[in-house]
């Protein structure tokens, strides 16, 4: 091992074929390093001493400095630009274990699907920082006459260990006492008489909080009531809760506390309370609820797995899904297995974390991309701990660690935040939780009352008992990195009634053409105001669903007609009020550009604005004219950009303070409001005119699941769609809660077209700030794609203008490719391609596209 120039030692090494998972003694292995400014995959030599695993962490040297690396991959042959003379050696191995070997494969698995480099996928798996937040220290574990056999540098680091009572020091100090530390230390590992070990930094130091523990039991007589009723509270909770939930629940003062620990029945510690939202139980036990037929026939079959399988529970809104995967998580548990549960938005997760922590308590952890990086940080440490667990979190928790995995969950697996669109990879949530869930041999439930057309496809062409489905299949084949399928590895469980024999409410179509030919101007229809009126008579509580896409509110003047547009993007500016009194802002939803509304116009100094659009602040206003007695929420994401906000915002609701939710797309994810009687949609036309070939399911799924919203409880609900198209088939579908009608008549579309889930489609995203550069780019690909697409079976759409243009002052255009699944198509060398784009011209590979915006 030598030190030299970085750039000739180590290389970014992608791609080299052949390589290997799982256990080497020697040989070559790619390491990701982790220092300030590079985090990238380098070449070292693994010296025959070690037993190497995938996923060990390790100590590489680096241009000088020895850093921490986890060993990512073995290769059997460089890259022709390096020679063997040049790669280092490993250094040392300083935990092992941590990562399975598996969780390597499937992230190689995720880079070659969506074409994008492993390093990019290790970036999106990874917390920022694990490694340099871990510090390497070492340890003497010899006696110190051992010193005799070995050369001066060793024996000076070795005396400076024994010198400490601990014999431990880190590296860097070490480092610093004695000149050319490294070759002693080299030594003294190679003779087993030091040992290194990772040790989390300084920036990462536990936070600790006082917790209230249980030390004695007994009714004894030298307690008074009040501080026998605490020790009771702390009983109910095993014995042990943080000092200031103790202090909540028993309306009780740390005084009292000192004097019951005075008394020796209670200890009042430091405990490590690690930044994760996990929380010692102040959540009331709840029981398992006793299961219908159907929850108890699709439990009994997720019992009964044993292996990876692909399980569809497709129960209709309101059918107990929740209780179904809670009884399953329980049995999982009990095997020693930890649980993922995937949900689409962090909006969803305060009721349903609130469910699961109710029944497994402290064991759920919540994990999502907007915790901190020291929650983050923590979350991970404590998956490692191997503790049986369950982690709920949104799309990006699929990558969590978890060593001993029995069961994935995708609740509401139809939700197009399951598709991560940019940064790369640009991966589908769903299909890389199946990957993962073959790799591990566990089940994955696929949860959703309008389940998407894959899945739906994929279940019923593979079940061993199909559901009906009404069109004739046709073979659909495995994508390219899924094994074929196993006989019954997919069940199709159905739930297809609501608990308690519940009826699905009647969803009544509004045809607003006929409202204006009646003379009523107003956004609302007759009937949606009788209801409202009903609604507030019966003192009940109801839901008004907006469809906003970005763009649909806008600001002109009234005397010259001027827009406000972002100015650096090909949109109007949207209106928000964030409040009654606050300043009324602009903002642009592609790039985020805000201003304050102008005073005046800025073209002819008129003062005088027109209001375009529907957004919830309009509607609220109009409600208030209209119902001024009618209490309204907004539940959309000006009113939820802080954080706790959903929570807050859904309390009041539940506690009635007002009457009527008004909100966007977050409402109509899996809240269940038993006390919600009347759900509205003031229009579906946005729905049905999204410009893409999902538009059709889109509408289905939204319409469908907004609906489900009510009637949950003892009461009965309905449902009032407004519409200038009331003749759409989709609407038929969803006014008799039909997804079998929705299917039949949407999948021959799909299959004529070669659209998803028969045909497969890559979307390539050009963009650049010189927009003569990117249009003479796509230009140039374009005419390439298309030379070869008929000798590589592929069809291309496009070049095409994206349908905002320019955003952040960036000029974007697409080309699309069609393909289908049989193995006859021969895709073009994206390489190629990307050596096509100059350096002012960024090209993305979206494979599995959803967003075409
Ligand atoms: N076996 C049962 N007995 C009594 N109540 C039940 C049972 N199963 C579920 N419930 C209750 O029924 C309600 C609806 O259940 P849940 O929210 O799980 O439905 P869901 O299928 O997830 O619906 P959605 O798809 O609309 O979100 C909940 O309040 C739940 O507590
Ligand atoms: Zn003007
Ligand atoms: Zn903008």
């Amino acid at each position: 091992m030598y030190d030299s120039d970085l750039s000739l030692v180590s290389s970014v090494s992608e791609p080299i074929t052949g390589y290997a998972l799982g256990t080497k003694a020697s040989g070559l292995v790619e390491v990701l390093v982790d220092c300030p400014g590079i985090q990238a995959l380098y070449t070292y030599n693994v010296p025959e001493q070690f037993q190497l695993q995938i996923g060990d962490i390790l100590s590489v040297p680096l241009g000088g400095q020895v850093v921490g690396g986890i060993a990512i991959r073995f290769v059997d042959r460089l890259p022709d630009s390096l020679a063997i003379s040049k790669i280092k050696d490993i250094e040392d191995v300083v935990a092992s274990g941590l990562f399975k070997p598996n969780y390597w494969q499937w992230l190689t698995q995720i880079a070659d699907y969506y074409y994008t480099p492993l390093i990019q996928v290790i970036k999106v798996a990874l917390p920022p920082g694990l490694l340099a937040r871990s510090h390497r220290r070492i340890r003497a574990i010899a006696d110190v006459n051992a010193e005799i056999f070995v050369g001066d540098i060793a024996k000076k680091i070795l005396k400076l260990l024994h010198g400490k009572s601990e014999k431990n020091y880190s590296w860097q100090y070490i480092q610093q006492q004695i000149p050319g530390a490294r070759r002693g230390l080299r030594e003294l590992l190679d003779r087993q008489l030091v040992e290194s070990y990772l040790e989390s930094g300084q920036t990462q130091q536990p936070k600790l909080q006082k917790a209230v523990i249980l030390t004695a039991d007994g009714a004894a007589e030298d307690l008074t009531d009040r501080q026998r009723e605490i020790i009771e509270i702390l009983k109910q909770h095993d014995g042990e809760l943080w000092q200031s939930e103790l202090l909540k629940l028993g309306g009780t003062t740390s005084a009292t506390l000192n004097k019951i620990a005075e008394k020796g029945y209670i200890a009042i510690v430091n405990k490590e309370k690690l930044r994760s939202e996990r929380e010692l139980g102040i959540f009331q036990q709840e029981p398992a609820k006793l299961l219908t037929s159907d929850q108890a026939l699709a439990l009994a079959t997720i019992d009964s797995l044993t292996g990876f399988a692909r399980v569809l529970l497709h129960g209709v809104t309101g059918s107990g899904k929740t209780e179904v995967y809670l009884q399953a998580i329980e049995r999982i548990l009990a095997r020693e297995q930890s649980v993922l549960v995937l949900v689409p938005e962090i909006g969803l997760t305060p009721q349903l974390t609130d469910r699961f922590r109710s029944r497994f308590g402290d064991r759920v952890c919540v994990y999502h991309s907007a915790l901190s990086d020291g929650e983050r940080y923590d979350t991970w440490r404590q998956m490692f701990d191997r503790t049986p667990q369950i982690i709920i979190g949104t799309r990006s928790a699929i990558f969590a660690p978890l060593p001993n995995l029995g069961l994935i969950i995708l609740d509401e697996e139809h939700d197009s935040s399951f598709k991560q669109d940019q940064p790369a990879p640009t991966y589908q949530t769903r299909d890389i939780a199946n990957w993962r869930a073959q790799l591990e041999s566990c089940p994955l439930i696929l949860g959703s009352a309008t389940p998407s057309l894959e899945t739906w496809v994929t279940i019923t062409q593979n079940s061993p008992s199909p559901p009906l489905s009404l069109s004739p299949p046709l073979p659909l084949p495995p994508s390219p990195n899924s094994q074929p399928p196993t006989p019954n590895s997919h069940h199709y469980l159905p739930l297809p009634t609501r608990v308690h024999s519940r009826p699905l409410p009647p969803v009544q179509i509004v045809d607003m053409r006929q409202e204006l030919k009646n003379n009523n101007r107003s956004i609302f229809s007759r009937p949606l105001v009788q209801a409202l009126q009903q609604m507030q008579a019966n003192k009940q509580q109801g839901i008004l669903f907006i469809h906003r896409r970005g763009h649909s509110t806008f600001v002109s003047c009234r005397a010259c007609g001027y827009v406000c547009e972002c100015p650096n993007c090909d949109v109007s500016l949207a209106y928000h009020q964030p409040g009654t009194s606050a300043q009324a802002l602009l903002r642009c939803h592609y790039c985020n550009h805000c201003q304050p509304q102008p005073p005046r116009c800025p073209e002819c100094d008129s003062p005088y604005f027109k209001y375009f659009g529907s957004g919830t602040q309009k509607i609220v206003e109009e409600l208030n004219q209209q119902f001024p007695k009618l209490k309204c929420l907004r539940f959309d994401s000006d009113t939820t950009s802080t954080k706790g906000s959903h929570r807050r915002i859904l309390t009041a609701f539940v506690q009635g303070e007002a009457d009527l939710l008004v909100g966007t797309q977050m409402l109509t994810k899996g809240l269940d409001l038993p006390q919600v009687t009347l759900v509205g949609v003031v229009a579906a036309d946005g729905l049905l005119h999204l410009s893409d070939y999902r538009a059709a399911e889109r509408t289905f799924q939204t319409l469908t699941q907004v609906a489900g919203r009510c009637g949950r409880g003892d009461e009965a609900g309905r449902v009032i769609i407004q519409t200038y198209n009331p003749e759409h088939p989709v609407l038929a579908a969803v006014t008799k809660h039909d997804y079998q009608a929705f299917i039949a008549a949407e999948l021959p579309e799909r299959r004529m077209l070669d659209y998803p889930p028969y045909g497969k489609l890559i979307l390539l995203r050009f963009s650049s700030l010189d927009a003569d550069a990117v249009e003479r780019t796509v230009t140039e690909i374009g005419t390439i794609l298309i030379e070869a697409s008929i000798a590589g079976h592929y069809e291309v759409l496009g070049p095409a203008p994206a349908t905002v243009m320019r955003v952040n002052n960036r000029y974007r255009w697409q080309i699309m490719l069609k393909y289908l699944p049989d193995g006859s198509a021969s895709l073009p060398d994206w390489e190629v391609l990307r050596s096509k784009c100059s350096n002012v011209v960024k090209m993305t590979i979206d494979v599995d596209p959803q967003n075409f915006l």
